[in-house]
Formats: structure tokens, C-alpha cells, sequence
């Protein structure tokens, strides 16, 4: 499936145009999340998702101004939102909608491949972008990383495996690390995956457990494991009530 989305993502790419700069405040992610570890006991990245490989449509006619509007008024620390649209019904219009909603730092959630994307991400207005270790080479993310932050973005990247994890670590350490629950083979979501590598991340970056998480008691087991902040998608776009939801979420970290 990966393979299949990049395929499409370099297809697509044959046809890029650079949109025009947004103008728009700017928010640190590493620190929004910092903070509220130290606050809440975890950050939390509210996801604007409405459809992916593995459950198809879910929130197909999501209103995302109001949306990410009470994840901000629940005590999301950022948003997350989804901008490949062939697999994910996302589009770069949504990110600057959500940016121009909320006073929050938004992650562009898509598969960067091509230092073009680094641009298109900052004059969108994101305030941060996802690198995947399991689609990119080490130096690779070395590099993006470098780019990104010379257009003002942090980099978050994710890993799956100890293998991804230990071959990033030798070129790069970088400030935020997000473990991936999900195997993007299977789809399975298992969140020992976060408690079996968060001993192999360096101290000094912040991990986001990314994926799976849905209860009070899941937020536990990933706090208990060493993560600071988490990423949640699904389990936030298809509540009814965000905005009462997520304190209690948030309230997991307290029983870590
Ligand atoms: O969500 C998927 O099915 C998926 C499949 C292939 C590549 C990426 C995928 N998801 C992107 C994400 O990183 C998730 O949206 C994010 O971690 C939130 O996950 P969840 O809380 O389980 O919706």
C-alpha cells in the first residue's frame, strides 16, 4: 500500500504547480507539545481525517472549521491534517482553512518525497511537516529536515521499526520522533510498539505515540511507556463531542 501511495505521490508530482504564500502566524509544534506534557501530562495532535487505506470513507462530509475549532476549544496542543488526496480525501485547501481557524500549530500530515513539497508546505501556511522513515532514505530526512527548517517548518519524523529507528539515529537525531503503531503492511495498530522503542530513542527528542489510541486507558499504557504527546485521528473525527471527549482522554495521562 505504501509503495502504492508513493507511486501515485511521484505521478502526481509530474504535475506540480506551487501555490501562492499564506500569510498566516506561525506556532511551534515541539514547544505547544513540550508545554503541555509538562501541563497535562501529554500533548495531544487532533487529526482532520476523513477517509484511509485502511477503514476507506469515515468522515466523508466533515465540517473542518468546526471541527478543528473544538479540538482547540477541548485542549488539543496541534492539528493535524491530512492533505494527499487520492488516499486520504485531503487537500491543501484544508490545512490553510484549518490554519486561518485555529491559533494552534498544524502538522501537514502527507507523504514527502520531493524537497518541492517542503516549499508548498511552508506557503500553505504549515507550521510543520511529516517525514516517513519507511519512505525515505536516512540522509534524506538529514536533508528535508534542514530545508524544512530554513522555510521556518519542524520536521516531525515517524518510524515503524527498530530498523527504521536505529538507521535514521546514526546520520540524525532529531527533536520530535513519532512511533507509528500502525504497520503500514497489515494496518494492524498495536501500541507495544511505542513501548518497545521509546527506550531506543535518544532523551532529548520528544516522542509522539502516532495511531490506535482511542481510550483513557490506551493514553495510560503510551504515557506509562515514556511518550510525551500522541496523534490521534479516527477516534477524535468520528466523536460526537470532541470538546468533552478530550479532557477525558487527556485525563489517561493522570492514571500513567
Ligand atoms: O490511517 C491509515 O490507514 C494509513 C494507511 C497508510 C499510511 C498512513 C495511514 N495513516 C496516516 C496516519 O498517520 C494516521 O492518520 C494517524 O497516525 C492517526 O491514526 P488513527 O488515530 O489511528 O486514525
Amino acid at each position: 500500500m505504501l509503495e502504492e501511495i508513493v507511486n501515485r505521490k511521484k505521478t502526481d508530482l509530474k504535475f506540480f504547480q506551487m501555490p501562492r504564500q499564506e500569510y498566516v502566524p506561525h506556532y511551534s509544534l515541539q514547544k505547544s507539545l513540550a508545554f503541555a506534557g509538562i501541563h497535562d501530562g501529554i500533548g495531544l495532535i487532533a487529526e482532520i481525517k476523513r477517509a484511509s487505506p485502511s477503514k476507506g470513507e469515515f468522515a466523508s462530509d466533515l465540517d473542518i472549521i468546526s471541527r478543528a475549532k473544538a479540538y482547540e476549544a477541548g485542549g488539543a496542543d496541534a492539528i493535524s491534517v491530512l492533505t494527499d488526496q487520492p488516499y486520504f480525501q485531503g487537500a491543501l485547501t484544508d490545512l490553510i482553512t484549518v490554519k486561518k481557524a485555529v491559533g494552534l500549530p498544524v502538522l501537514r500530515k502527507d507523504f514527502i518525497i520531493d524537497e518541492r513539497q517542503i516549499e508548498e508546505s511552508a506557503r500553505i501556511g504549515a507550521d510543520a511537516i511529516l517525514l516517513i522513515a519507511s519512505i525515505l532514505e536516512p540522509n534524506q530526512i538529514l536533508e528535508f529536515s534542514k530545508l524544512a527548517k530554513n522555510y521556518g517548518l519542524e520536521s516531525l519524523v515517524e518510524v515503524h521499526t527498530k530498523n527504521e529507528l536505529d538507521r535514521l539515529l546514526d546520520v540524525y537525531e532529531p527533536p520530535l520522533i513519532g512511533i507509528n503503531n500502525r504497520n503500514l503492511k497489515t494496518f494492524k495498530t498495536d501500541l507495544n510498539q511505542t513501548i518497545e522503542l521509546f527506550s531506543h530513542v535518544p532523551e532529548q527528542s520528544l516522542v509522539i505515540s502516532e495511531s490506535g489510541i482511542h481510550t483513557a486507558e490506551d493514553v495510560s499504557t503510551i504515557t506509562r511507556a515514556g511518550a510525551k504527546a500522541m496523534l490521534m485521528g479516527e477516534r477524535l473525527v468520528t466523536d460526537g463531542d470532541p470538546e468533552t471527549v478530550i479532557p477525558e482522554l487527556k485525563k489517561g495521562a493522570q492514571l500513567a
